[in-house]
């Protein structure tokens, strides 16, 4: 079982890129492992529900890199004998250390299992703002990529493209960097990440745990901040409106410092989906679930305001507002 870590930082595009992976080579046989601590269920959904059915397991108790390290190698095993795909894809939270899951799984020395080399998403939209407050994390997890795709670059100009790539080759100097429209890409660039040869081999240090489990606060500026996760579930706003409302509260830190929102829940008689990356957010539909999820991913967050203001949402609906 060949297993390829898609890994990069909370929003920036791991679970796009598995999916468009995943149906650009209908023929190979996936399976999917999803790390989302405490966060929606909702990549595991959105790689379920797609064209194509795949197998997706999912941890969302601890993290793969750290704190679920065991359990994470008991499950890969466990895949690894009920199932045996031709290539299990694990997407790590955002807040993962890439070299320690590489090592990880290189500790096992178990010749049915190979490790590709890694692959991390980097997004175009956020490098340049946050590039210098970059975490060691989000350093780590781009110098241990083997191949490096800028993501939401699609409208880049060359010039612009050609700064991009200068400043991630000097970060990571041996690795591939893959910009512009990575759709657009052949079924065969694709296979060639299924048959790439050698992850590399590290020499593994205990580490702390990372910036997610780490529950007192740092007055550090927001890279070495401690990364929470808060997960509201029963709420509904009455219009689309009222959600975007919302999302522009969460972009102007009125709940927290949210660099990561995502979810879904019933908005009048429909249910909708929304995603928020910084300050840019989606809102489409989605099936009726059995219950409402909004993730809210960041650092001094104000659980309390946020569910008084989903409360006033709906007084407001219910009083004609
Ligand atoms: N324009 C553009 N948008 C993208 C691209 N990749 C992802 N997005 C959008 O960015 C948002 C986050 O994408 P995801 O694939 O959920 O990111 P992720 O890394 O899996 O997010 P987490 O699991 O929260 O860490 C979504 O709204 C995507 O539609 C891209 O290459 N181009």
């Amino acid at each position: 079982m060949k297993i390829l870590i898609v890994s990069g930082f909370l929003g920036a595009g791991k679970t796009t890129f598995i999916r468009h992976l995943t149906d650009t080579l209908p023929q190979v046989d996936f399976a999917i492992f999803e790390n989302e601590i405490g966060e929606t269920d909702l990549d595991a959904k959105v790689l379920r529900d797609g064209d194509r059915s795949l197998n997706v397991y999912e941890m969302t108790e601890n993290c793969v890199c750290c704190t679920g390290k065991a359990d994470f190698l008991t499950n890969l095993m466990t895949i690894l004998s009920a199932l045996d795909p031709e290539v299990l894809i694990v997407e790590p939270t955002g807040a993962a250390r890439l070299s320690a899951l590489m090592g990880a799984i290189e500790g096992l020395q178990y010749d049915a299992l190979e490790l590709l080399p890694p692959l991390t998403l980097v997004d175009a939209g956020t490098f340049f703002r946050e590039k210098d407050d970059f975490s060691e994390l989000r350093l780590d997890q781009i110098r241990h990529g083997s191949v490096l795709v800028l993501s939401k670059s699609e409208q880049l100009s060359p010039e612009e493209t050609a700064v991009y790539r200068q400043e991630l080759q000097e970060l990571a100097p041996e690795a591939e960097i893959i910009t512009g429209d990575y759709k657009k890409r052949s079924a065969d660039w694709f296979r060639s990440l299924l048959e790439k040869r050698g992850g590399l081999v590290l020499a593994q240090e205990d580490h702390e745990p990372c910036q997610e489990h780490h529950h007192h606060d740092h007055d550090h500026h927001h890279g070495e901040e401690a990364l929470t996760t808060v997960t509201l579930t029963r709420v509904a706003v009455p219009h689309p409106l009222y959600l975007m409302r919302f999302l522009d509260l969460v972009t102007k830190s009125c709940f927290g410092r949210i660099p990561r929102a995502k979810g879904y829940l019933p908005c009048g008689n429909e249910w909708v989906r929304f995603d928020l990356v910084q300050d840019r957010w989606l809102i489409t539909g989605f099936p009726p679930q059995a219950e409402a999820r909004v993730t809210l991913i960041g650092t001094r967050l104000k659980e309390e305001a946020a569910r008084s203001w989903f409360e006033g949402a709906e007084g407001a609906a219910r009083s004609g507002l």
